[in-house]
């Protein structure tokens, strides 16, 4: 399963409140293959939330299995799930997420201080800054985020997104909160992190952004409308 990083095997999930029993995902198969650019849409409400915290390790599955680099991560305890997480999943998401009181370096060194791998303080320097150079933000290291533009944050975000090298980098409406121009560029800069190898799946509402990813996925009822080939583009 090398090849295939992320794969889902008949997932549903099913919210159980007090009174009323919600099917969000029913029987989903999902492959995506290493350096894949996946974008997954659909109206609001057919389950794409609750696909994305599935497949970054926020929830598990009702039924059926999720396999991350292999391993089956379907129903791994609290603990074992925080591990995983943090060693192969990277986020961004539309309100950026950074933290206030750190500065971008630190922001982006996050995932690797959490890591379980331990890396001296010259190895975090190192994957920071050149996370940092490839979204081009190394000028603003000693920034705090409040110093800077939306477009900016959310390109420190993607970096802190990919600092750990994860196995998928989960993107949640990643120009919610951006002008065209900024949301135009966050979409050109994940396209440039794709063709350099990274493996990315994005939820959005927006048609012209899922166009930019090379399997479009749609979403009906919690279920996958149209098979992943017909999608294809590339
Ligand atoms: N914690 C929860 N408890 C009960 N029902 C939930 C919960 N979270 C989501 N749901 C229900 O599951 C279904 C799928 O919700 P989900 O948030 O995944 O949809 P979505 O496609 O992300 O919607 P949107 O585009 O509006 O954000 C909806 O019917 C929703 O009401």
């Amino acid at each position: 399963m090398q090849n295939h990083p992320i794969r889902l095997v008949q997932v549903s999930k099913v919210y159980d409140t007090k009174f009323v029993e919600t099917h969000a995902l029913t029987n989903l198969n999902l492959e995506i293959a290493k350096g894949d650019f996946v974008s997954i849409s659909g109206p609001s409400g057919c389950g794409k939330s609750t696909l994305l915290s599935i497949l970054g390790l926020l929830d598990q599955p009702t039924s059926g299995q999720y396999f991350i680099d292999g391993t089956d991560v379907s129903s791994l305890s609290f603990d074992q799930s925080a591990t995983i997480r943090n060693e192969k999943i990277g986020f961004v998401f539309q309100s950026f997420n950074l933290i206030d009181e750190l500065t971008v370096f630190d922001n982006v060194a996050l995932p690797l201080r959490y890591s379980s791998k331990s890396r001296t303080e010259q190895e975090i320097a190192a994957l920071v800054n050149a996370s940092l150079e490839t979204v081009d933000m190394q000028h603003r290291k000693d920034h705090f985020p409040n110093q800077l533009s939306g477009g900016q944050q959310q390109r420190v975000a993607i970096a802190r997104g990919i600092v750990h090298q994860p196995s998928i980098l989960l993107v949640d409406e990643p120009t919610g909160n951006l002008d065209s121009k900024s949301g135009e560029a966050v979409m050109q800069l994940l396209q440039d992190l794709n063709a350099k190898g990274a493996t990315i799946c994005m939820v959005t509402h927006d048609p012209h952004f899922a166009e930019v990813a090379k399997v479009r996925l749609k979403l009906q009822d919690g279920a996958i409308s149209k098979p992943a080939e017909m999608e294809c583009v590339a």
